[in-house]
């Protein structure tokens, strides 16, 4: 089933239509919630009320809030995971349902907190969950390279060659957040529209983290991005934000906006501010 699959072990019955629209070639508009609302199956309460929100191609969408505020529940909707039970998603207009969920969820790369390690070589780790056929792909390397993950690999003993874990006995362990880039290399090599991180840097140290993002915008190129994270640093490099709280959107707008309104966004992250000493933060 590909990338998405790889972390989530559900498998929820999602209708196929009877007459499914194709897919854009070309997405223009991208992904819009309208109203969604959302209760998981058994629950006594409403995980999901009232979501607006649209991630267009080539845009970089955060999503914060505190634990439990929703963030991972969107995003399953978001892959298709689950439907609104009030609202629609649409994808260029049209409701996300009257798309081939096979086909719609291959336009994702999902990269989860616990994104997969495989005992196998550095190269195989970047193109495992590839489901676009050889002629398709991107390079490995090119993937790599944007993922800000050619530099360590090329240090390594047997470069892309190099066989990880000790599982083997020449294997390297790479450090959490090496694995990290390894992760987005893999999503980066996919053809997919739209890459989705939950939090994708919580390893990562700061100058890890900012090599993770130099120029992000860029190197997605059309695609959109989706990030959750709980990292002003990350965050604010957002062209958009929205804040969740209790399974709404309480707040959006630029890093600068939602600073300047002095609300959730505001005190969320006023404290790791402080720890930046960076007075950029809160421009
Ligand atoms: N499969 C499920 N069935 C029922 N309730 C669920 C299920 N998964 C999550 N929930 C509930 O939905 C709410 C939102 O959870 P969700 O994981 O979306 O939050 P989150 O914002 O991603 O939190 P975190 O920052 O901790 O990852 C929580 O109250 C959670 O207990």
């Amino acid at each position: 089933m590909g990338l998405l699959f790889e972390f989530l072990d559900i498998a929820p019955e999602i209708a196929e239509p009877a007459h499914p629209e194709a897919l854009p070639e070309a997405i223009r508009d991208g992904i819009r919630f309208e109203k969604v609302g959302f209760q998981y199956p058994g629950s006594p309460e409403q995980t999901l009320s009232d979501i607006d929100l649209s991630i267009r191609p080539g845009q970089v969408v955060a999503l914060v809030g505190i634990n439990g505020a929703g963030k991972t529940t969107l995003i399953k909707l978001l892959c298709r995971l689950y439907d609104p039970v009030q609202g629609r998603i649409t994808l260029d207009g049209i409701d996300i349902r009257q798309y081939s969920p096979e086909q719609y969820r291959s336009l994702f790369s999902v990269i989860f907190q616990d994104y997969s390690q495989y005992a196998a070589s550095v190269k195989e780790n970047i193109h495992f969950g590839d489901i676009a056929s050889p002629g398709e792909r991107l390079s490995i390397m090119g993937a790599a390279i944007n993922a800000g993950a050619d530099g360590f690999i090329s240090r390594l003993a047997q470069g892309y060659d190099t066989p990880l874990t000790r599982m083997f006995d020449e294997g390297h362990e790479i450090s959490i957040g090496q694995w990290q880039k390894l992760a987005l290399a893999r999503a980066f090599l996919r053809k997919s529209s739209f890459i989705i991180l939950d939090e994708p840097t919580s390893s990562l140290d700061p100058e890890a983290e900012f090599e993770m993002f130099e120029n992000f915008r860029e190197r997605i190129s059309h695609r959109g991005a989706l990030m959750i994270s709980h990292r002003l640093s990350t965050v604010r490099m957002a062209d958009y934000i929205y804040v969740m709280d209790q399974g709404r959107i309480v707040e959006s707008g630029t890093h600068q906006e939602l600073i300047q309104k002095e609300g959730i966004y505001y005190t969320l992250f006023s404290k790791q501010a402080f720890h930046y000493k960076d007075a950029e933060a809160w421009q």
